[in-house]
Order: C-alpha cells, then structure tokens, then sequence
C-alpha cells in the first residue's frame, strides 16, 4: 500500500491540475447538491472551510447557507492549544487574516467563537478518502483532534452531533488510504457528483 505522503502528494497533484472553469463548475455543482441534501434541512450553524491548495471552493454554498439565515463559521488555527481548532463566525463583514499556511481565517475575537455542541454540521476539507469513509487530510491531525469526542458518542450510540461530513473533488476517492490509529472515519462525503454514506 502506498504510505501516506505518498498517497497525499499524488492527490494533492491530480487536484491541483483542475482548471479555473473545471474548479467553477465543480464548485456549483456541490453548491446546488448540497442545497438539495437532507442533512442540510432545518440546519442553523455550520462549519465550512475557505479553500485552499485546489481543494473544492465552498463559496457558492456560503453565500446560499447567507441568504438563508444558516449561519456560518470557519476553523481558526487555535493561538497557543497546538494541533486544535476554534471555530468563528463568518459574515460579509468578517475580517479576515491568513493563518500560518496561508488560509484566510476570521481575526481571532472570542465574541465569535461557538463551541461544537452548538454546530449541526462540519464539513470537513480533505485530501483522500478511500470506500470505507477513511480520511486523509493535510497532515496537521487537526480534524481528528476535533471529532475525536464526537466519534466515541458516535460508537456507542450511531448518532452524534454536529455530524461530520466530508467535501471533496471526485478525483479525491482512492482505493484504500493507510490507517492510523487516531484517524476519524468520516459518516458522509458528498462531491459534486455522489453522496457517499459509511458505516462507521
Ligand atoms: N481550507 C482548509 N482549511 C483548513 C484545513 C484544510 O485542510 N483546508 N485544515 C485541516 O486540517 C486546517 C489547516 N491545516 C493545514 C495543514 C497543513 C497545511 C500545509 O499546507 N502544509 C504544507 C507544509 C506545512 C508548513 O508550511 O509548515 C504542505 O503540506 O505543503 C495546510 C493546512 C485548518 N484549516
Ligand atoms: N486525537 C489526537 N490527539 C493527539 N494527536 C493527534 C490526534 N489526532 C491526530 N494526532 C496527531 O496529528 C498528526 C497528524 O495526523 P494526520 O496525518 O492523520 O492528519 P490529517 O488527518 O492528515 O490532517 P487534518 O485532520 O489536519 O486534515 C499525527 O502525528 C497524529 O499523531
């Protein structure tokens, strides 16, 4: 089995070689199916991501979840709790700054934080994920530290919130990803062609 670096290079190249009107269209297609999706229904906070490194652009769904009084929040590098994330409101008017990977972040103010028990939904960025839900991200293990607790809920009880979900270009789906133990397995990835749900 390829090792993760490996995997994680090669899809984080195939990604990179979308174009801007492939990564466009892509990008309203997930909007308009996620739009549609039932684990959207009745939902009044969610987690997204801004993208970055030719990851799936969530924007169109933003300014959608705006118009509909879903309010939105984004990860924010933790300032001094290393490998964790808060999660801060997003607006039209937020201001926002680049964290130390180059990904715009709302300004840190605790006024805007939410704690995840008040989240309905994560969607979670990702480079691969693989048919049994695995994940691969990054490399920084900050969405494994964030669902560690929801997925111990969800082990003993099939139901957990704020449900994760994975987003991710099609061309991110990989025969197996190599698993480590504090890995979080995801419930539901949706691309912007198919949902795929997980028994976990
Ligand atoms: N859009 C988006 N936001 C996100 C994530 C993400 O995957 N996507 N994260 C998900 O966890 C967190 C940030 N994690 C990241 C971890 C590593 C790198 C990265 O670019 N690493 C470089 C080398 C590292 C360095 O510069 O020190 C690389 O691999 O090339 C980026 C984001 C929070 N925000
Ligand atoms: N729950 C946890 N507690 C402590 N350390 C953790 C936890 N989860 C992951 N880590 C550490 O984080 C590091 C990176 O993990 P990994 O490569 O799986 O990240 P990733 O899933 O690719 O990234 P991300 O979740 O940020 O997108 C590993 O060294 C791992 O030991």
């Amino acid at each position: 089995m390829k090792t993760r670096d490996t995997l994680r290079q090669e899809i984080r190249y195939q990604r990179s070689l979308l174009n801007t009107a492939q990564q466009a269209e892509q990008s309203l297609l997930l909007s308009k199916k996620l739009i549609k999706d039932k684990v959207v229904k009745g939902v009044k906070h969610i987690a997204i991501y801004l993208a970055n490194d030719g990851e799936l652009n969530t924007q169109p769904f933003i300014n959608w979840c705006w118009q509909n009084s879903i309010a939105v929040y984004l990860p924010v590098i933790h300032p001094f709790s290393k490998g964790n994330l808060l999660f801060l409101k997003y607006t039209e008017n937020s201001i926002l700054v680049k964290n130390k990977y180059g990904i715009l972040e709302p300004r840190l103010d605790v006024r805007n934080i939410i704690t995840l028990a008040q989240l309905d939904i994560i969607f979670t960025p990702l480079v691969a994920f693989d048919p049994q839900g695995n994940r691969l991200g990054m490399g920084g293990g900050f969405y494994d530290r964030t669902l560690a607790a929801w997925h111990a809920q969800y082990q003993q009880n099939k139901e957990a919130t704020p449900l994760p979900v994975g987003l991710a270009h099609d061309c991110q789906k990989v025969t197996a990803i190599p698993f480590e133990s504090w890995d979080i397995p995801l419930p539901k990835i949706i691309t912007p062609t198919t949902s795929y749900n997980f028994d976990i």
